[in-house]
């Protein structure tokens, strides 16, 4: 079997004395989308931090595209491959659409992805092209934050969060996107609150508790299971219909 396009193992984080990951480790292959889930505060966006070196991982191994990763400067581990979507869609408030993607273009690495396509891709994001990031609604927000990541042309998204604080219908929306980049050859590794939204979007989801996996399975597996997500998330199922 091909070697994973991104693998951790025995990953330590802290913040300061805080010890965060606790020798956490994960592969993801190419084409996945995958889904972190947790209670709060077990490390989730720790995580997709810690791939991308804020703060680096004080011992252990990141790995992507069959290179270490760990211990690399942050703009070294994004022009490799790693795109970010952070949580709360941030974006640049004060700045319109269009300077808002043409300065994640400016660092963007080879590929398809251009700012015309991008506009072709999302046509809201065209009409509101001179609306200023702070004024866009939290659905549009999300799509600008998306877009800023995918004309950087990563081969991974890492995204926090991706339906928090959205309408049901707009989280559809961004489902319906998220699944659009996966067809389109991209691979997901994402955080979620959202266990609905994360099992229908996802491959396999990921369970952390206390800053390590204690689950790995497909979406399939944790719906018929209803003891998984009741012992570890603490929810009933019913959230997951
Ligand atoms: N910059 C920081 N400095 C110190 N401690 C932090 C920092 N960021 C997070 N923490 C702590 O690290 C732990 C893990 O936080 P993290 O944000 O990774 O959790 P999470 O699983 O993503 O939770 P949530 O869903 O609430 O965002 C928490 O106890 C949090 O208080």
């Amino acid at each position: 079997m091909s070697e994973p396009l991104l693998s951790l193992s025995g990953v330590n984080t802290y913040y300061g004395e805080s010890h965060i990951l606790h020798d956490l480790g994960f592969d993801l292959r190419k084409g996945e989308v995958v889904g972190i889930l947790g209670r709060n505060g077990v490390g989730k966006t720790t995580t997709l931090q810690s791939i991308l070196g804020i703060p680096a991982p004080r011992s252990g191994e990141i790995r992507f595209r069959g290179e270490t990763i760990s211990g690399l400067p942050t703009h070294d581990i994004v022009s490799r491959g790693v795109g970010w979507v952070p949580q709360g869609h941030r974006i640049f408030p004060t700045l319109t659409v269009v300077e808002n993607i043409e300065l994640a273009a400016a660092r963007s690495r080879p590929g398809s992805w251009t700012a015309e396509r991008i506009y072709e891709a999302f046509p809201r994001l065209h009409t509101r092209r001179d609306a200023r990031g702070g004024s866009l609604s939290g659905g549009e927000q999300q799509m600008l934050a998306i877009a800023r990541a995918l004309v950087q042309n990563p081969e991974l998204f890492l995204m926090d969060e991706p339906s928090e604080g959205l309408s049901p219908l707009i989280v559809q929306e961004i489902g319906a996107l998220i699944k659009r980049l996966n067809a389109e050859g991209n691979t997901i590794l994402l955080v979620e609150q959202n266990l609905a939204f994360a099992l229908s979007i996802s491959h396999r989801i990921l369970i952390m508790a206390k800053g390590a996996i204690v689950y790995s399975g497909k979406p399939d597996d944790i719906r018929d299971d209803p003891d998984i997500t009741h012992r570890f998330l603490g929810v009933g199922t019913a959230a997951a219909d």
